[in-house]
C-alpha cells in the first residue's frame, strides 16, 4: 500500500521528553553511487549489498541502465550489476545529484554514441564547467549551450585517450572523484593535478581512492593535489554498503537538542565517510560519544556549547551543525565552507535566511557562518529542494514550538524513510 502523501508544510514533531533511541541508517549515498559506477565499468558482474535506494542512487542506476548496464534487484535487497559495453544515444536525468552529474560524464565518454545529461532547474546552476574542460583536455568532445553547465551532450566514441589534466577542483571534490572513478578505463589512465584554492571534501576523494584500490586499480595519491590512476581492469565488486554517516547527523543531533541519547547501529570502526567526523564535532559541542559493539552513541552532556570549526572537509554536515549551534548556549563560527554556495542550494544563504526568520542571529561570512544563539519561535522552515535543509528544519522542530518544514519530501534525495524514522525516534515507538 502506498503511504499517504506528507502534509506540506510538515509539522515537525516537538520532543516533549529527551529523545532516546536506536536508529539503523540506510546505506551511504557516496558509497552506493561510486560502487554503481565502478560496477558498471568492471570486468564482470558485481553484487552491492544494502545499497541506498533514494532519488540520487535510483537516478544513477537509471542512468547506467540507459547506457546498457544491467542493474537488477535481488531477493535479498542487493543490487546485481552486470556491466556491458556502454551504448549511446542515451539521455540521463541527473536530478539534483552532484554524484550523478559529476561521476557519469567521465564514464559516458566510453559509450559508443551521444549521451545527453540534464537535471533539475537548480542542477543547471551547480558548478560543472571545470569538469567539462578537463574531459575535453583528455580528448572528449562535449557540446554545451555555452554555459558550461547542464544540459550538455557527451559525444561518446567508445573510448578516451586519457592522460594528464590540470583542473581547479576548489568548487567540488566530485570533479576529481569523477575523473578517477572512470580513469582506469581510459587508454593511458589518468593523472589529475589540482590547481586552485584548496579542494573541499577531501575524505570523499579518499573514499574514491580506497574503493578503486579495493577493485584492484593502481592509484598513487602520494603527492598533494595529484592523483594518478593506471589504466587497467576494474575487478567486480562484492560489497556491503556502509550506513550513511552524514544522514546520521540529524538523529545524533536530536539527542543533543533534547538532552537525550541516540545510538546509530553498525557505525564502522574504520571508514572514509566524512560523517565519521561527527564523533569529534559533537564531542566538541559537549556530547558524550561512545563507539562500541552497539554502534555509535551520542548522549547529551551537561551543556550544549557552540562550535568553532573548519568544516572544509565535511561541508555536508553544515546544515545540521549550524542548526544545533543555533540551539546551543554559546556562539559558533563555522569556517571553510564557501563552496556550500554551490550545493543543492546556496546553503549559507538558506541557513541564515531560515534560522533568522525564526528569530535567530546568523550572519553569513565570506567562508561560512557566525551563529549567535537566540530564543527561536515557530514558523515555516524553507528547504529549497535541499534534503539537508529539511533535516535541519526537523531538528529545530524538536526544540522549538510550531516549526513546520516546507517540502519535507525532499529528504527523499538521500533518505526516503526520513520522516518515518524521525517520527518513530521522537515518539519513542
Ligand atoms: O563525492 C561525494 O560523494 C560527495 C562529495 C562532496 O561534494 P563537494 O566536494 O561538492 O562538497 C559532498 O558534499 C557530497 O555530499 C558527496
Ligand atoms: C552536497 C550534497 O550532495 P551532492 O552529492 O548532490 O553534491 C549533499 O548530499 O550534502
Amino acid at each position: 500500500m502506498q503511504n499517504a502523501p506528507l502534509p506540506d508544510p510538515w509539522p515537525a514533531p516537538r520532543a516533549d521528553a529527551p529523545v532516546v533511541g536506536t536508529v539503523t541508517m540506510p546505506g551511504s549515498k557516496s558509497v552506493t553511487n561510486r560502487a554503481l559506477i565502478l560496477a558498471a565499468l568492471a570486468s564482470g558482474p558485481s553484487t552491492l549489498r544494502a545499497p541506498l535506494r533514494s532519488r540520487d542512487t535510483l537516478l544513477m542506476a537509471d542512468a547506467l541502465r540507459a547506457l546498457g548496464v544491467g542493474v537488477a534487484d535481488a531477493a535479498d535487497g542487493a543490487w546485481r550489476v552486470t556491466p556491458n559495453a556502454l551504448h549511446g544515444p542515451a539521455t540521463v536525468d541527473c536530478g539534483l545529484a552532484g554524484t550523478v552529474m559529476r561521476f557519469l560524464p567521465p564514464a559516458a565518454v566510453l559509450a559508443d554514441g551521444p549521451v545527453t545529461l540534464d537535471g533539475d532547474v537548480r542542477a543547471r546552476e551547480r558548478p560543472m564547467g571545470r569538469l567539462i574542460e578537463a574531459l575535453r583536455g583528455l580528448g572528449a568532445e562535449i557540446a554545451d549551450d555555452g554555459r558550461a553547465a547542464l544540459p550538455f551532450t557527451v559525444a561518446g566514441r567508445g573510448g578516451l585517450p586519457g592522460g594528464s589534466v590540470t583542473i581547479d577542483a576548489s568548487a567540488s571534490s566530485q570533479f576529481v572523484s569523477g575523473l578517477l572513478l572512470s580513469g582506469a578505463r581510459y587508454e593511458k589512465g589518468v593523472v589529475v593535478f589540482h590547481d586552485g584554492k584548496p579542494v573541499p571534501s577531501l575524505p570523499h576523494i579518499d573514499m574514491t581512492v580506497a574503493m578503486l584500490r579495493d577493485a584492484g586499480v593502481t592509484v598513487d595519491d602520494g603527492e598533494p593535489n595529484t592523483w594518478r590512476v593506471e589504466s587497467g581492469p576494474i575487478a567486480p565488486l562484492d560489497l556491503d554498503v556502509e550506513p550513511d554517516l552524514s544522514n546520521a547527523a540529524p538523529f545524533l543531533a536530536a539527542a543533543l537538542a533534547t538532552g537525550g541519547s541516540v545510538t546509530i547501529t553498525g557505525w564502522p570502526t574504520r571508514t572514509t565517510q566524512a560523517g565519521d567526523a561527527l564523533r569529534d564535532l559533537l564531542a566538541r559541542m559537549g556530547a558524550v560519544v561512545t563507539l562500541d559493539d552497539r554502534g555509535l552513541t551520542v548522549a547529551a552532556g551537561a551543556r550544549l556549547t557552540g562550535l568553532d570549526a573548519d568544516l572544509h572537509d565535511v561541508g555536508e554536515l553544515t546544515p545540521v551543525l549550524a542548526t544545533l549551534a543555533a540551539l546551543a548556549e554559546t556562539p559558533s563560527r563555522l569556517r571553510g565552507i564557501a563552496h556550500l554556495r554551490g550545493h543543492e542550494t546556496d546553503r549559507l544563504a538558506a541557513l541564515a535566511t531560515e534560522l533568522n526568520q525564526l528569530g535567530g542571529a546568523v550572519a553569513e561570512t565570506e567562508d561560512g557562518l557566525a551563529i549567535e544563539p537566540r530564543p527561536l519561535h515557530g514558523g515555516v522552515f524553507g528547504t529549497y529542494h535541499d534534503h539537508r535543509m529539511a533535516q535541519a528544519g526537523a531538528l529545530l522542530g524538536l526544540a522549538v514550538d510550531g516549526v513546520a518544514v516546507e517540502n519535507v519530501a525532499t529528504t527523499g534525495k538521500t533518505m526516503p524513510t526520513f520522516t518515518d524514522v524521525w517520527t518513530e525516534l521522537v515518539r519513542g515507538h
